[in-house]
């Protein structure tokens, strides 16, 4: 990875001038500041791969500027110019973490010399960087991703195909589904890791902000713009932007997305130069986006463009066989953050778990285990340590969980391994697990009554003697 932005900070014009003139007659883009707040400033604004900083500078000096930079921008290259050889200005830059240190005069050459070992070292750091997130993501995908039902072995599948490529990915599931963990697993999984994974909510920019916000403005383009300022698509160059929330993007705005999709550049705000972005993008939302087509609330180019991969996330209460995962990974999680000794559930709480639907699905289910941890003082946490979900009932609205609802939990949790399942004596075997508690029910409440019983349950009386011979059921006759 070479060089290719520079900044020169200097107060003396003739050096300011040598410099760009030198760097730029070698094929670099080089942005020269007259002080060290304006350099600061420009350092906000742009990304440099080296900063050239004079140390006596008016206003923040080079030193003074260098800790900030440290803290805005670890990983950009300062090197440090002085008038002074004092031995100890230049230890005190090295200590502050500039790459190098020159003193003025300085023939050209050195300069050379200077760019070529911060290129090495670029390269360098980029590789150890490289590996750290990878060593970090490897982990965060097995790690942190948490769910074996059938549903989420699916979108772990459709990951692992889609992320090598750079194929736009439509992220559709209720709010605290895990979209934007989803799309960071993508990120993190592809060529594009080590760069930037830059997510924008749009929902939560207002309108007005948001052309901004996803392009950048040119300085002057507007009041109060005294600065250029880059647009996310230009801070996740070479890395991927998210786009969470996409179905709220205003119509004019879906143009202008389209365009970075089909020309690969953006146009900042006040500006007419197009700069080429190599971004991928992964949108998400939890609005029915064909709906909004249909409605000619979203532009149907660009839906078709966005949807090449659709990954679906089905809500929490469709696949209750990862409750009690989630319980157990929550827990460990959060005790460990909270620094108290671990505490478990009792098979009476992860029941109730269970059954409760989960509108706000894993956001939700996080914030309820921590709410537990913090208030309960016991390791044991009881059904009674979630009062919210008993007042509310098992599926959130106040009622007990259907019977419907009883016998979905069992099925997920009974055939939570589709690849075992024998073929063709599932539905057989489902309905006679069903029709036989519910015959012998009726059978007691009617005292053995078989004529009543079969006008309760609406069947004939034959078809109900055929069923309770086959069934094996013994009807108890009482008086
Ligand atoms: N499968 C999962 N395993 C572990 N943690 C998860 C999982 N899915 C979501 N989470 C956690 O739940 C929280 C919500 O997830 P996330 O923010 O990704 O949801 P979202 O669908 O993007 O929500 P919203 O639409 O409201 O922005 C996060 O803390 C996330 O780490």
């Amino acid at each position: 990875m070479s060089i290719q932005n520079i900044l020169v900070a200097d107060d003396e014009e003739s050096m300011r001038w040598v410099l760009s003139k030198a760097l730029r007659k070698k094929g670099f883009n080089t942005d020269l500041a007259r002080d060290g707040d304006e350099a600061l400033r420009m350092i906000k604004a742009n990304s440099y791969d080296l900063a050239l900083l004079d140390i006596k500078m008016p206003g923040l000096s080079g030193l003074e500027l260098l800790d900030k930079v440290k803290e805005e921008r670890a990983d950009l290259f300062v090197v440090i110019m002085t008038a002074e050889a004092s031995m100890k200005n230049a230890v005190e830059a090295m200590k502050r973490g500039a790459y190098d240190y020159l003193t003025k005069p300085f023939d050209l050459s050195v300069i050379d010399a200077v760019v070529e070992k911060v290129s090495r070292a670029r390269d360098m750091s980029c590789q150890v960087t490289l590996l750290k997130e990878e060593l970090k993501d490897r982990y965060q995908l097995e790690k942190t991703i948490i769910g074996n039902s059938p549903a989420m072995r699916d979108v772990y599948k459709t990951i692992g195909k889609v992320a090598p490529s750079d194929v736009t990915v439509l992220i559709q599931g209720e709010s605290g589904t895990g979209k934007e963990l989803i799309a960071r697993a993508i990120h993190y999984n592809s060529r594009r890791l080590g760069k930037p994974f830059i997510p924008l909510n749009c929902a939560a920019i207002p309108k007005e902000l948001l052309e901004s916000e996803l392009f950048g403005f040119e300085k002057g383009s507007f009041t109060g713009a005294s600065e250029r300022k880059l647009g996310k698509f230009e801070q996740a160059n070479g890395g991927t932007i998210f786009l969470d929330e996409i179905g709220d993007m205003p119509i004019d705005l879906q143009a202008k997305i389209l365009r970075v999709l089909q020309e690969k550049e953006v146009t900042r705000t006040g500006g007419n130069q197009s700069i080429p972005v190599d971004v991928r993008i992964v949108a998400a939302t939890n609005q029915d986006l064909e709906e909004s087509v249909r409605k000619k609330a979203f532009r149907e180019d660009l839906f078709y463009r966005l949807n090449v991969i659709p990954i679906n996330l089905v809500p929490l209460r469709e696949r209750r066989e990862d409750v009690p995962l989630l319980v157990e990974y929550f827990l460990a999680k959060i005790c460990a953050e909270l620094e108290v000794p671990n505490k478990r559930c009792s098979a009476e709480a992860i029941k109730l778990l269970t059954g409760y639907n989960w509108p706000g699905n894993i956001r939700e289910l996080e914030n309820t285990i921590k709410r537990a941890v913090i208030l309960s003082p016991d390791p044991l946490l009881v059904a009674g340590d979630f009062p919210g979900l008993t007042s509310k009932g098992a599926d959130g609205k106040g009622e007990e969980l259907s019977l419907e609802g009883i016998v979905d939990l069992k099925l997920r949790g009974s055939f939570s391994n589709m690849e075992r399942m024998e073929s063709g004596d599932v539905y057989s075997m489902v309905l006679e697990q069903v029709e036989r508690p519910l015959i012998r029910f009726v059978l007691e409440k009617t005292r053995g009554n078989q004529v009543r019983a079969a006008d309760i349950l609406g069947i004939n009386r034959n078809t109900l003697r055929k069923k309770i011979t086959e069934l094996g059921i013994e009807v108890v006759k009482q008086a």
